[in-house]
C-alpha cells in the first residue's frame, strides 16, 4: 500500500467543545479532547468508534467545517485556520453516507461540479466523468444522464465516491460511505475501494463503526471513545489491545464469528 513518512494531516492537542445555552447559563460540552494524530500521505486511516464518539467531528475539523476550540489541525503543515477555505476544500474530497447529490443535477453534472468550479474545459470534464464512472463500476452510457432519484442507494453512493474523486484531490474524507447498503453491494464497494486505493494512493480518512470494515480497509485504525483516540495501530495491534473499548469491539467480531458457526 503506498505510504510515506510525510504527514498529510496532523491533529496537535486538539479539543473541540460545543457551546450551547442551558437555563440562560453558558453550557459547554466537550466533544473531543487532547487529540494527537499524524496521518501519513497515501495511508488509509480508519476512525472506528461507536455512534457519537466524535468521528465525524474529526473529519469536519480537517476540512474546516469545524474549528478546534484548542490546539491545531494541520493540512500539509499549514493550520486549517491559515488556509483559504475554498482552496483547502478543493484539495479534499468528501464522501458521506446519503451523499446529498444535487437532485436537479444529473449524474454527470453532479460529478463534474467541482471540476467546473475549477473552470476545467467542457471536454475535459466530460472525459473525467466518463473515466470516473468506469472507475466506480457504473456504465457511463447508462448512468451519466440519470438523475439521483433514478438510482439505487448503492449506485448513488458510487456516484458520491466518484464526485469526491472528481478533481483528483490528494486527500479523501469518507464518512460511512458504504453504510446502509446490503452486505453484498457493501462488500463489492469495499473491494472496489481497495482496488482504487491501490491505483490512486490517496490519503484517506475513513469513518466507520464496523470493525470488519475497519480491518478490511485500514492501513491503521484509530479507535475513538467518548471524544478520545484510545487506540491507534494496525489490525493486529488493535486485536492485542487491552483497552476495554477495543475488547468490546473485538467481542462483537467474535460473537459474529460464533454466530456463523451455529
Ligand atoms: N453541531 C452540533 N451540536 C451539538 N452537538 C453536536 C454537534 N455535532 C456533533 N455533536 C455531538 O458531538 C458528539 C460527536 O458527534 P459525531 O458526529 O462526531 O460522532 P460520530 O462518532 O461521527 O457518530 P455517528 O457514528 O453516529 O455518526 C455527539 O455526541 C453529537 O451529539
Amino acid at each position: 500500500m503506498p505510504q510515506s513518512s510525510e504527514i498529510a494531516v496532523e491533529f496537535r492537542d486538539v479539543g473541540f467543545d460545543i457551546v450551547g445555552e442551558a437555563s440562560a447559563r453558558e453550557h459547554r460540552r466537550k466533544i473531543l479532547a487532547g487529540l494527537n494524530l499524524s496521518i501519513y500521505k497515501g495511508e488509509t486511516i480508519v476512525l472506528l468508534g461507536r455512534s457519537g464518539s466524535g468521528k465525524t467531528t474529526m473529519l469536519r475539523l480537517i476540512n474546516h467545517l469545524a474549528i478546534p476550540t484548542t490546539g491545531v489541525v494541520l493540512v500539509n503543515d499549514r493550520s486549517t485556520a491559515d488556509w483559504d477555505t475554498i482552496k483547502l476544500r478543493r484539495r479534499i474530497g468528501y464522501a458521506i453516507q446519503d451523499i446529498g447529490l444535487f437532485p436537479h443535477f444529473n449524474v454527470s453534472e453532479n460529478i463534474g461540479l467541482v471540476p467546473s468550479l475549477e473552470q476545467w474545459q467542457t471536454p475535459r470534464i466530460e472525459a473525467r466523468v466518463y473515466e470516473l464512472l468506469n472507475l466506480v463500476g457504473l456504465e457511463p452510457e447508462v448512468f451519466a444522464r440519470r438523475y439521483p432519484h433514478q438510482l439505487s442507494g448503492g449506485q448513488r453512493q458510487r456516484v458520491g465516491v466518484a464526485r469526491a474523486l472528481a478533481a483528483d484531490p490528494p486527500i479523501l474524507l469518507m464518512d460511512e460511505p458504504f453504510g446502509a447498503l446490503d452486505p453484498i453491494t457493501r462488500l463489492e464497494l469495499q473491494r472496489q475501494f481497495q482496488y482504487l486505493q491501490r491505483q490512486l494512493g490517496k490519503t484517506v480518512v475513513f469513518v466507520t463503526h464496523d470493525i470488519q470494515e475497519a480491518f478490511l480497509l485500514g492501513t491503521r485504525i484509530g479507535l475513538m471513545y467518548e471524544g478520545n483516540l484510545v487506540v491507534l495501530g494496525t489490525k493486529d495491534e488493535l486485536l492485542q489491545s487491552q483497552h476495554p473499548e477495543a475488547r468490546a469491539f473485538i467481542a462483537c467480531l467474535n460473537a459474529w464469528e460464533q454466530g456463523n458457526k451455529i
